[in-house]
């Protein structure tokens, strides 16, 4: 056999991989990691392996090390793959499964390539353009309508690659002589290369994407552990996390901190009379309604079932116990539409300095003092605790 068209060969061998890669890169971070994109990626893989074994055969040589090298690719897809169902939630192919899935478009190259050379080529650039508008069927979203990056990067990609298969075939056709036979062939020295980085890039991708998955599936898990379900504001644990660099940050600024602990009166009431959802209802309402008063980024947690806590930076006592009101008026001032009724809402509110040295238990403990006498004197008001 003959190197011949090497920039063409070298287009087949060197883009193939590294555009699978990059798709499984992509379907990772464009959320679309489904088992469609996946398995049609891991077949790529295959294929391509399975071209480059066939190749690597006809040179004696090469034979043993590129055949070993190249199983060690096509296994490692699989796992990688199968790692990567688990990951995203999907039931766990079972190997025989996968294996035949994708062992049997390869095997398909086998009668071909007892006819011979050229038909071997044609059938592999035949199965190699099928799985490449496979993938394109899978992630058609991004092909019409790519909604960020990762997705835009998707289409080019697939583009270049299933046009890459269209070339090949095209070129084959178009050329019958003995120098277009082989366009599969590379030169031993780059078919060494081509078997390594086949070796190599299932593991890299693996632990590219690997890292992507865990780190998308952290972000996610740590926002869910942060966020009240009900709400959407931060939950205790989160306030807990953030309070002690927080305050650092604002006696630094030679600013006090302060620690409001609000309570929605009479709750219990609007539960048992308007029911548990219309009860859910006010406590987005008024949670709304407290976020609207405070300066974006300060710290307001649903600090437990109709209670918040508010860390806010003052310069004196006197501003904190203002925004108390504010935060209070805010609430009780209109009415919450609650289906043909209007429901009067109202909060009760201590407030307590949380000076340094002072652990934060211990000023929303003070907070809590301060709350429990405003509900005492009649709620719908916010007390001042006495010094911590
Ligand atoms: N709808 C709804 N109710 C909740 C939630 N979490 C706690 N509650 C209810 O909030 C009510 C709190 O009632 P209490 O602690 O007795 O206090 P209250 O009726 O607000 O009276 P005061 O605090 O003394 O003014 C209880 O009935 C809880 O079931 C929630 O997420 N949704």
């Amino acid at each position: 056999m003959h190197a011949v068209d090497m920039p063409f060969s070298y287009v087949i061998g060197g883009f193939g991989p590294w555009a699978a890669a990059l798709m499984m890169l992509a379907a990772v971070q464009s959320e679309y990691l489904h088992r469609g994109a996946l398995s049609r990626c891991a077949l790529g893989f295959a294929l391509l392996g399975a071209g480059l074994v066939a190749n690597g055969w006809s040179d004696p040589a090469a034979r043993w090390p590129i055949l070993t090298l190249a199983l060690a690719a096509v296994v490692g897809t699989a796992v990688i793959y199968r790692a990567l169902r688990q990951l995203v939630g999907a039931r766990p192919t079972r190997m025989p499964r996968l294996a035949l899935e994708v062992a049997l478009p390869c095997l398909a190259l086998l009668p071909a390539w007892t006819a011979g050379p050229r038909s071997f080529a044609l059938t592999f650039h035949v199965l190699c353009l099928a799985v490449s508008l496979g993938i394109a069927w899978t992630v058609r979203r991004a092909l019409v309508a790519p909604r960020n990056t990762a997705e835009a990067a998707v289409a080019v990609i697939l583009l270049l690659y299933a046009g890459t298969w269209v070339y090949a075939l095209y070129a084959m056709l178009r050329h019958d002589g003995p120098e277009h036979r082989h366009l599969l062939y590379v030169e031993p020295p780059f078919l060494a290369g081509y078997a390594v980085l086949y070796a190599l890039l299932p593991l890299l991708v693996g632990v590219l994407v690997f890292n992507l998955a865990n780190a998308r599936l952290h972000h996610r898990l740590r926002r869910h552990a942060n966020t009240d379900d009900l709400t959407g504001l931060m939950t205790r644990r989160a306030l807990l996390e953030q309070a002690g660099p927080w305050q650092d940050d604002v006696l630094e600024r030679g600013r006090q901190p302060v620690v409001l602990l609000l309570d929605v009166d009479h709750f219990k009431p609007i539960n048992d009379t308007h029911g548990h959802e219309r009860g859910d209802e006010v406590l987005r309402a008024v949670s709304d309604r407290l976020a609207g008063t405070l300066r974006a980024g300060t710290p307001l947690a649903r600090w437990g079932g109709e209670e918040f806590l508010v860390l806010m930076d003052v310069a004196s006592l006197d501003q904190a116990a203002a925004a108390a009101e504010r935060m209070r008026a805010a609430v009780a001032e209109r009415p919450f539409a609650s289906g043909e009724s209007r429901l009067k809402v109202t909060t009760s509110i201590g407030v307590s300095a949380w000076p340094a040295g002072v652990d934060l238990a211990q000023a929303v403990a003070n907070a809590d003092a301060a709350l429990y006498s405003a509900k005492r004197e009649g709620r719908d008001q916010a007390r001042m605790a006495g010094p911590a």
